[in-house]
């Protein structure tokens, strides 16, 4: 049995997936995403928490929701693998997914499943490929095999660090492509932007200990070419709307954009410059202009690349 908590998008999709293949407890705090494909009859869907006892949890609820969920429910948690399954930085506390459970569970096995992956692709069963992190390598293993499934195909790494930020990161650098995109800049700009993201990404990663090898791989240059690169990103979207004035519904998860606060605040703790996520956090946040934001860009003093 595994557990998923969130039936949103992304908890309902794996339940799906997961679902055709072993026994499934989904549990919400009301309904299951609208995701137009039929769930098996493995998968169980509940409103008390209390329910779900499988030793292997998924955690898919958005990243700012995490701390408080594990925070009510930690000591319920505490002991089993608890695979954060969402993607961000927490503003309240500047922490990732996993350290957000190892604060909350200290006995827990922290993972990170994160990677290329849009949720209605894996409901119909495309194949899919995601990055699976655990700094216990055993643990990793066995919940590599635990979660893949015939058309999700798990890659394991121990660099939780370099995964987590990785799938943060790239919704902040996706926000800025959509703005390119939005305000008719072209696609060399979007080219130039994410291959300027990248460096970005990578300078924080490493200096906080991420492996090269992991920002290069699904977590991160996979998923940022996918975020960037397409309308069934919510990120890449909601920076279309800002890049052409228009609006956007609030309710719609784009986690870059508390994401793109929290960077900005670990990028100067560390003192890494990171122009690009300064840019999205002003533009989203109110504070410049798009010709600003734009000019930001690109009046910034030519280097060595
Ligand atoms: N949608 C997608 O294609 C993918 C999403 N993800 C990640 O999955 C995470 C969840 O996103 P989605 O499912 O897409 O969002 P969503 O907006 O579709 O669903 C979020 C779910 O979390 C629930 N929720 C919100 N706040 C909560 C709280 N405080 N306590 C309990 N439940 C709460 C909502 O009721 C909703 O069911 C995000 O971090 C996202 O980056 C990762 C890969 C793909
Ligand atoms: O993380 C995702 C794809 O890997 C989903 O992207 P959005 O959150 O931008 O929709």
């Amino acid at each position: 049995m595994i557990g998923i908590l969130g039936a949103g998008a992304f908890g309902t999709a794996l339940a799906v997936t997961l679902g055709r293949e072993q026994p499934v407890m989904l549990w919400g705090r009301r309904g299951v995403a609208g995701l137009d494909v039929a769930l098996s009859e493995q998968v169980r869907l509940t409103a008390d928490l209390a329910e779900v006892e499988a030793e292997t949890v998924l955690l898919a609820v958005p990243m700012q929701a995490l701390g408080g969920l594990l925070g009510a429910n930690g000591g319920r948690l505490d002991g089993r693998a608890l695979v954060a399954c969402c993607k961000g930085v927490d503003l309240a506390t500047g922490l990732g997914p996993t350290a957000l459970i190892a604060a909350a569970c200290p006995a827990a096995t922290p993972a990170i499943l994160t990677g290329p992956s849009f949720a209605a692709d894996i409901a119909r069963g495309l194949p899919t490929a995601l990055t699976l992190a655990c700094t216990d390598d055993a643990a990793g293993e066995a919940l590599q095999r635990r979660l893949s499934t015939a058309a999700l195909r798990l890659y394991r790494t121990t660099d939780t660090v370099g995964a987590e930020l990785g799938g943060a990161l790239k919704n902040v650098i996706a926000i800025a492509a959509g703005v390119v995109i939005g305000a008719g800049l072209g696609h060399s700009a979007r080219a130039a932007l994410m291959t300027r993201g990248y460096a970005e990404m990578q300078r924080l990663a490493l200096a906080l200990g991420a492996r090269p090898e992991t920002l290069a791989g699904l977590s991160g240059l996979g998923d940022l070419v996918l975020t960037c690169t397409s309308d069934q990103s919510r990120n890449f979207r909601f920076g279309q709307a800002l890049g052409a004035g228009a609006g956007f519904d609030a309710h719609v998860t784009v986690e870059g954009r508390a994401t793109a606060t929290a960077v900005v605040r670990l990028a100067a703790a560390h003192g890494i410059d990171m122009p690009i996520t300064a840019m999205v956090d002003a533009l989203a946040g109110g504070r410049v202009t798009l010709p600003q934001a734009i000019q930001s860009l690109l009046s910034r003093p030519l280097k060595q690349e």
